[in-house]
């Protein structure tokens, strides 16, 4: 995505290496790239192929319902608009489900790491799980901007953890496993030791 003045995008060859950062022993304050090449991190992070969803949650009269079943997103990031006042949205955190309620008269981002952060840290960083809790008061709207790697990324840099996949070879695995089995198993098909 493009920033401030800079009008280059993360297609762009001559963008800046992608900083994925990474968090140090003590869980913060030291950061450290993940030294891909320019052209590497523009096929990880593509704009063109991100894409925009918007949502409608009806309202449920039945409480304790899900709007969103739990799963982790496939993508490398997501960006999360919630309606000032919808609430609903829930992440997994320390073992127990989390509300995110969107900041009061204001529109909240909410930026998600997806698997293929996941993989491309090589699980420095993990995909957050998080789902959506049906509301029994109102409909619930939400934005959604998914960025992905270019489908024939090869994404290597979890390295020794994964095997080499490309994104297309990921998002294939995860159409086959929800067919068979009802749900998305993700990464854990690419790890190498089990
Ligand atoms: O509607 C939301 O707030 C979340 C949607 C979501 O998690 C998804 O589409 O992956
Ligand atoms: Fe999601």
């Amino acid at each position: 995505m493009a920033s401030g003045s800079d009008s280059r995008t993360a297609a762009d060859p001559s963008y800046p290496p992608f900083p994925l950062l990474e968090q140090d022993d003590e869980g913060g304050g030291h950061v450290h790239e993940l030294g891909l090449g320019a052209a590497q991190a523009a096929s990880y992070l593509a704009e063109r192929d991100g894409f925009l969803r918007v949502y409608r949650y009806p309202r449920c009269p039945e409480p304790g319902r899900l709007g969103m079943e739990a799963h982790t997103d496939s993508s490398v990031l997501s960006v999360i608009n919630q309606e000032e006042g919808a609430g609903g949205l829930q992440v997994l955190h320390g073992g127990a489900w989390r509300d995110v309620a969107p900041a009061a008269g204001a529109s909240t981002l909410l930026v998600n790491l997806g698997d293929m952060a996941r993989a491309i840290s090589g699980d420095a960083y993990r995909s957050v799980r998080h789902r959506v809790a049906a509301s029994q008061a109102a409909e619930r709207l939400s934005l959604c901007y998914f960025a992905f790697p270019r489908d024939d990324a090869v994404i290597t840099c979890g390295a020794g953890r994964y095997r080499p996949f490309t994104y297309a070879e990921f998002r294939e695995q995860v159409q086959a496993d929800i067919k068979a089995t009802g749900s998305k198993v993700g990464l854990e098909r690419f790890l190498l030791h089990h």
